[in-house]
């Protein structure tokens, strides 16, 4: 029987495939006395081979798809896997305490996994207690005879199936094989969303039930565009699905003449289309979709995929690569925001009640300004590779504006001293996201050179509705007036200092936000590469002046977002 499941529509595109799971299975047990201690020793012995032939192959396998530097991690896996030490420790637990495998391997890595991640100025040890978490998992995996995803294996066309991506995971997904990815939570602004229309898959998120609903190999469609999943579909919508695909593929083919083409609006009017980045890969996507600058490089991904903390060099290097990739247009580079759904393994963070509202982005670079002044030298010794602008995250007052910028300014100061060449022409901005920073956005406007609306986080914050909650995704509203109006503050508050304004929140590649946006005089709109031709073909069909109106009524006229969905579709069609 055909069923069908709605979520929200994350990520373009329609996908026919098996479902492949991406979940853990449950792997609970009981601890039992068992008289037969040689049998459980050769069932451990047996689980232990399983999961060393297993690694292997991932093993291989990783260093063929990620490279040899990634595959590395698996060796240490392996390593544990044959430490005398640890299997002796559970053998002997077994024999001496005749208990089944599983309690004895759980109750001796629990202890090693327990004293190395005690020593917390030791980062290596603190590794070696994840390895031994994740060997431990697929050992146990084999005494209780379930499957564990191996998703560096996949070998065949799936749409991945899970509960939550985590970004890392995301990242780790092989898009010769995963055609799209369908999951339980979030919403279109959580980061494995973003993540996947950057990399250019369909994905639909917060489905609530995707993952009770199928089970590993059942066929399924991803309707990106509407949010629908169709879960064992009838030949007659393989069909369906197929000619809807087909036309969307054509609306790309399309869309794809105006690479080369500026951005005009029917009044002749340029504005600057530029695209989000996580990482200097990304640019080939916005070189393909003809991106006219990098309106946000999130650089905390930089930190997320790395072992320890990125040196200077090594960041350096990252900018380097961009502003010289970009060949001369403008880049704006957002320092590090951790926190939120955003963690590193190597940066103890306390645990919080809120984290989104707790500490991250700026407030950490300015309380532990070390790892802050890194980025920030990296950032300056860049600058002479092209049009760098620097944004700072999450600013809520003018005092941390000014304390991040007095960091950078003395930065500077010093390796201009080292004889280091550093650039006069960095422009500095930040995030508009906080409303406290929106309502006062002409004192700013004083002080920056540009703001950048980000609306992912000034909406959640305005509204006070988790952005990775499905349950409250109804409050995400970017056409609600409330949202338009402090839009419409900070733009003219720039305005009125000669500054500019640009968004780099996924509203701003949002096609019903994109007329209002343009009527309330945004001057540059960045977002995910794979909508930057579509916005430009929607530009260029619309008029100024008719904008302008049209957002005007939206924001004294209407009372609610659906009033100015409405009036935005009477003034576009
Ligand atoms: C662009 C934004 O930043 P991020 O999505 O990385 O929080 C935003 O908050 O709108
Ligand atoms: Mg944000």
């Amino acid at each position: 029987m055909v069923e069908m499941l709605k979520g929200i529509a994350a990520s373009d595109g329609i996908a026919i495939a098996k479902a492949y799971m991406l979940i853990e299975p449950d792997m609970s047990f009981n601890k039992v006395t068992v008289e037969d201690s040689e049998g459980e020793v050769n069932r451990l012995a047996d689980a232990l081979s399983k999961a060393t032939t297993e690694l292997q192959a991932i093993r291989e396998k990783a260093a063929e798809s990620l490279g040899e530097e990634e595959a590395q991690v698996f060796d240490a896996h392996l390593m544990v896997l044959a430490d005398p030490e640890l299997v002796g420790s559970i053998e002997s637990n077994v024999r001496d305490n005749k208990v089944n495998a599983e309690a004895a391997l759980k109750e001796v890595t629990d202890m090693f996994i327990s004293m190395f991640e005690g020593m917390e100025d030791n980062p290596y040890m603190q590794e070696r207690a994840a390895d031994i978490k994740d060997v431990t998992k697929r050992v146990m995996s084999h005494l209780l005879n379930v499957k564990l995803p191996n998703p560096s294996m996949i070998n065949e066309e799936v749409i991945v199936v899970a509960h939550d991506l985590t970004p890392s995971d995301t990242a780790q997904l092989n898009r010769k094989y995963v055609k799209a990815f369908v999951t339980d939570i979030g919403g279109r602004t959580s980061h494995s969303a973003i993540m996947a229309r950057s990399l250019e898959i369909p994905a639909i998120v917060g489905t609530k039930s995707i993952t009770d609903t199928v089970v590993d190999g059942d066929m399924i469609i991803i309707d990106g565009l509407e949010g629908d999943v169709l879960v064992h579909p009838e030949s007659s919508d393989v069909e369906k699905y197929n000619t809807k695909a087909q036309a969307f593929a054509d609306q790309k083919a399309e869309w794809e003449k105006l690479k080369n083409e500026a951005t005009v609006t029917a009044d002749g009017k340029h504005i600057e289309l530029a695209a989000n980045i996580g990482t200097p890969k990304d640019l080939e996507g916005v070189k393909n979709n003809g991106g006219e600058a990098v309106g946000l490089y999130r650089t905390e991904f930089l930190y997320m995929d790395s072992p320890d903390f990125p040196t200077e060099d090594a960041q350096f290097e990252a900018y380097k690569a961009v502003l010289e990739g970009m060949n001369g247009k403008p880049v704006v580079v957002r320092t590090m925001d951790i926190g939120g759904d955003k963690e590193l393994p190597y940066l103890t963070l306390p645990h919080e009640m809120n984290p989104f509202l707790g500490y991250r982005a700026i407030r950490i670079c300015l309380a532990e300004p070390d790892m802050f002044r890194t980025q920030l030298r990296a950032l300056l010794r860049a600058s002479v590779f092209g049009p760098l602008r620097i944004m700072f995250p999450m600013i809520a007052t003018l005092a941390e504006f000014r304390a991040a910028k007095a960091l950078l300014l003395e930065e500077k100061a010093k390796l201009v001293s080292e004889g280091v060449a550093v650039s006069d022409e960095i422009q500095v901005g930040i995030m508009i996201e906080i409303p406290a920073a929106a309502v006062i956005a002409d004192k700013f406007a004083k002080e920056v050179d540009f703001f950048s609306i980000g609306t992912n986080d000034l909406i959640q914050y305005t509204m006070a509705s988790d952005r990775m909650n499905e349950r409250v995704s109804y409050l995400y509203q970017p056409y609600n007036p409330s949202i338009l109006r402090l839009i419409k503050n900070v733009i003219d508050a720039s305005h009125a200092e000669g500054k500019w304004t640009g968004m780099c929140g996924e509203m701003a590649g949002d096609q019903t936000a994109v007329p209002l946006l343009m009527g309330l005089g945004l001057d540059e709109f960045s977002m995910s590469a794979s909508s930057i031709l579509k916005t430009r073909s929607l530009m260029k069909r619309l008029d100024t002046a008719k904008m302008t109106e049209l957002a005007e009524k939206a924001i004294n006229d209407c009372d609610t977002a659906d009033e100015v969905v409405a009036l935005v579709e009477s003034y576009t069609k």
